[in-house]
C-alpha cells in the first residue's frame, strides 16, 4: 500500500526544528487498515478510557436564538438566564432555532466534503504552504513531539477574518471552487472510521484557546464529549443534526474573570462511520489587551493579557499539557 504522509516539523529537546512524516489517517482508512499504526494507538501503559455517560437533551442546555431576539424583554431576559446557567455549568450549549438555512448548512457540508474526497495530492496542492502557530493549511492536529499518541484526524485551518487580513489566505484551497465564499475563520476536521476506537482518539482532550467556538456537525451519530466541571465525569454531548453547539473559550473564561470556564472536550473515533465538524474560533484582534471584568462580589483571578500572547503560549504548551498549564499563564 502507498502511504501518503503529512510533513509535520516539531521542535527537538534541544530547540532545533525537524520535519517527520505521518501518515494521513483518510488515507489509511481508505485502504482499509485493520490495525492502525503504533504511532496512533494508546496501549496498557497509556491508557485512553473513551467511555461517557449520556446525557438526555433535555438536561443539556440550549438556547433559542428566535426567544433570545423575541420582542418580549421578559421572554428574552429568561433566555438570557438559560444561557448564563448552561455557560457556567458546562462551558457549552446548544443553540435552535438560529435562522441558517438548512439547505445552507447542506451547502457547507457538500464544499467540505468535496474537499476532503479529492484525492491526496489534490488536497495538498490546492491549499497553499503555510507556516504558523496555530497549525494553518490542510495537515494533522498538532505534533509537539515524536513520542505523542497522535490524534485520528485530518484537519483544514484557515484564517478568514477579517476580511482585509492575508495571515493565512493562501491556505484557502482552490477547490472545490466555492470554497471561498465565506467570511469566517475556520477549521475542518475530518475523522475518518478507525478500526480501533478504544485505543485511538480523534482530538485529544483540550479546551479551546478562542473566546468562543462555534461547532457544526454533518453526523449525527456522536463523538464529542465533555467533561462535566463538577463530577469530572465525561458526557457525551447529546448533539442534534441541525443544532449548533457555542463553546466558551480560554479567552472568554479570562475576560470573564472565571464565571464562565472553558470546558475541557474530546472527540472519540467510530469504527464504521466516518464524521466531520467545522469549529468557528471568534477571538478579539491579537494586538489587544483582554482583561477580567471586575466586582466587588467576585475576587480577581486572572491577569490582563495580550490574546496574541495568550494564543502564543496556548500553542507552546499545547498538546502536552492540560489545560490548567496553558491557563495558569494568566492566573494571579
Ligand atoms: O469534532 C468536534 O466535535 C470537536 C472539534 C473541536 O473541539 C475543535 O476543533 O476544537
Ligand atoms: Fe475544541
Amino acid at each position: 500500500m502507498e502511504v501518503c504522509n503529512h510533513e509535520v516539523t516539531i521542535t527537538g529537546q534541544d530547540g532545533t526544528p525537524r520535519t517527520i512524516r505521518v501518515p494521513v489517517v483518510q488515507e489509511l482508512a481508505r485502504h482499509g487498515t485493520q490495525d492502525p499504526p503504533k504511532m496512533f494507538t494508546y496501549s496498557s501503559s497509556n491508557v485512553l478510557n473513551i467511555g461517557a455517560i449520556s446525557c438526555p437533551p433535555e438536561d443539556f442546555p440550549w438556547v433559542s436564538m428566535a426567544r433570545m431576539q423575541s420582542k418580549d424583554p421578559k421572554e428574552r431576559e429568561r433566555e438570557l438566564e438559560r444561557l448564563a446557567e448552561g455557560a457556567k455549568e458546562w462551558g457549552m450549549l446548544l443553540v435552535s432555532d438560529h435562522g441558517i438555512p438548512f439547505a445552507l448548512l447542506e451547502d457547507v457540508k457538500e464544499v467540505v466534503n468535496g474537499f476532503f474526497r479529492l484525492p491526496f495530492d489534490e488536497k495538498k496542492e490546492c491549499v497553499g504552504t503555510y507556516a504558523s502557530i496555530d497549525n494553518m493549511g490542510y495537515g494533522r492536529n498538532f505534533v509537539a513531539s515524536q513520542d505523542q499518541v497522535l490524534d485520528w484526524v485530518d484537519r483544514m485551518s484557515m484564517v478568514v477574518a477579517p476580511r482585509e487580513s492575508t495571515d493565512g489566505l493562501n491556505v484557502w484551497p482552490l477547490k472545490p471552487s466555492n470554497f471561498r465564499t465565506s467570511e469566517i475563520k475556520m477549521r475542518t476536521n475530518y475523522y475518518p472510521p478507525c478500526p480501533n476506537p478504544n485505543s485511538t482518539i480523534g482530538l485529544s482532550p483540550h479546551s479551546d484557546s478562542s473566546a468562543l467556538t462555534l461547532l457544526f456537525q454533518f453526523h449525527s451519530s456522536g463523538g464529542l464529549q465533555v467533561l462535566h466541571k463538577n463530577n469530572e465525569d465525561w458526557v457525551s454531548v447529546p448533539w442534534p443534526v441541525d443544532g449548533l453547539l457555542v463553546v466558551v473559550g480560554d479567552l472568554l473564561e479570562i475576560m470573564s474573570n472565571g464565571r464562565v470556564k472553558s470546558p475541557v472536550h474530546r472527540a472519540i473515533t467510530q469504527a464504521n462511520a466516518e464524521r466531520c465538524s467545522i469549529a468557528l474560533f471568534y477571538n478579539p484582534p491579537s494586538s489587544m489587551e483582554i482583561e477580567p471584568v471586575k466586582s466587588d462580589d467576585w475576587e480577581d483571578a486572572y491577569k490582563r493579557v495580550t490574546v496574541g500572547d495568550y494564543i502564543q503560549h496556548y500553542y507552546k504548551v499545547h498538546p502536552r499539557t492540560t489545560k490548567q498549564a496553558a491557563i495558569k499563564f494568566t492566573m494571579l
